[in-house]
């Protein structure tokens, strides 16, 4: 089995490492090969997906991200910042099916920003859409604006659209996910305002009939937001578009403790994938050794289920982590009193030797 093993930029390099480690002391027959992305692709050639890398990551199995961002990179042009790198990715391999799963783990029920009764046990499964909606549509740009309340103004503008079948293949995604949990898909949209998520939420519609023993429910965006932080398990499937999965994962990883907590996997139809930390590079932490490396560690465990069949290895991991929080090793993220402060590698080291 081939992995691709991309590191990126920031906290990038010091999280993967930790997941490297994890997999090779599960002895499993994978072979890793290394490739810059993002900013540090950038300085070395240029370019933030180079050819070479893009063609490894097609012709792996798998590919294991970390991050690409830098503030320093702000001002350059747009094709060639770094998070075009993950935006380039997903668009190439048709990465458009997105798990990003928010489990609160018993041990770090206190580490929630929220109450602990309403965060313990939660267990929620974000299914956001990844390579359409307002992050790929077309036109975009900045001209002098054509009309509106200042004519002749400089004006930027984004293009939100969604085709039925790119709705109806995440749907079917989110339903068949739903079968295998608590049979309940919570499809959020803006139906109410734009038309884009009218069309969501009437194909949402459509394809639930084809799944009459999961129960369906829509509901606004604004709405969800105020719901995850209110009453986060009344959800059980969250399905949504790709901005604003983008953003309630990222609520949704304060009720399990940490962002660095919150796995990713996306997926293509050949079940092609791609496994990353939900959070970015971080670069107000990197290269102080005190980042969170355990959403990576549990996307390798992401990883080795759904694109290399090792389902084994997959809980080996999952229950490594478990035990390691049991043992009360914290990140700075998930530190509380009475726990004890490790650094990333000192976590990824506990993670190996609980394996
Ligand atoms: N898939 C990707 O590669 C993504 C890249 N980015 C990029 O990352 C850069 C930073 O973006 P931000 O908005 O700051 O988001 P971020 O997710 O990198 O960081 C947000 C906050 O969470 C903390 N954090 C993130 N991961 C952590 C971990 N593993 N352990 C402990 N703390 C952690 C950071 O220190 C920071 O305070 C930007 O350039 C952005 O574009 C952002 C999101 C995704
Ligand atoms: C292109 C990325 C920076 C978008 C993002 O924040 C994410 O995928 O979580
Ligand atoms: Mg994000």
């Amino acid at each position: 089995m081939k992995i691709a093993v991309l590191p990126g930029d920031g906290i990038g390099p010091e999280i993967v490492a930790e997941a490297v480690k994890v997999l090779d002391a599960l002895k499993l027959d994978l072979h890793l090969q290394s490739a810059p992305v993002g900013g540090a692709a950038y300085e070395a050639s240029g370019h933030p997906l180079p050819p070479a890398t893009l063609e490894l990551a097609k012709a792996s199995d798998a590919i294991l991200f970390g991050a690409v961002g830098d503030w320093k990179y702000d001002t350059l042009e747009r094709a060639l910042r770094p998070e075009q790198a993950i935006l380039g990715l997903r668009k190439a391999l048709g990465l458009f099916a997105n798990f990003r799963p928010a489990i609160c783990y018993k041990e770090l029920t206190h580490a929630s920003s929220l109450k602990p009764e309403l965060v313990s046990g939660l267990d929620i499964l974000i299914i956001r859409e990844l390579t359409g909606d307002i992050y790929f549509g077309q036109p975009r740009g900045r001209r002098s604006a054509p009309d509106g309340h200042f004519p002749g103004a400089e004006e930027a503008f984004d293009t939100m659209r969604y085709t039925r079948p790119e709705i109806e293949r995440i749907g079917h995604v989110a339903f068949q996910a739903a079968q295998k949990r608590s049979k309940r898909v919570t499809s959020v949209d803006k139906a109410n305002v734009l038309e884009t998520f009218q069309l969501w939420k009437d194909v949402m519609t459509e394809v639930g009939k084809q799944y009459p023993d999961v129960q369906l429910d829509h509901m606004y965006v604004d709405n969800a937001a105020m719901q995850l932080v209110k009453e986060p398990k009344r959800f059980d499937v969250v399905v949504t578009g790709n901005m604003f999965g983008d953003i309630l994962s990222d609520e949704a990883s304060m009720l399990t403790g940490s962002i660095g907590m919150l796995p990713s996997a996306s997926l293509n139809d050949k079940k092609q994938g791609l496994y990353e930390p939900s959070h970015g590079s971080a670069p107000d932490i990197a290269g102080k050794g005190v980042a969170n490396p355990l959403a990576t560690i549990l996307s390798a465990a992401m990883m080795l289920r759904f694109s290399l069949g090792q389902e084994a290895a997959a809980q080996k991991i999952e229950a490594a982590v478990q035990k390691v929080l049991a043992q009360g090793l914290r990140t700075p993220d998930i530190y509380s009193e009475g726990t004890t402060k490790v650094g990333t590698q000192q976590m990824g080291d506990a993670v190996v030797a609980a394996l």
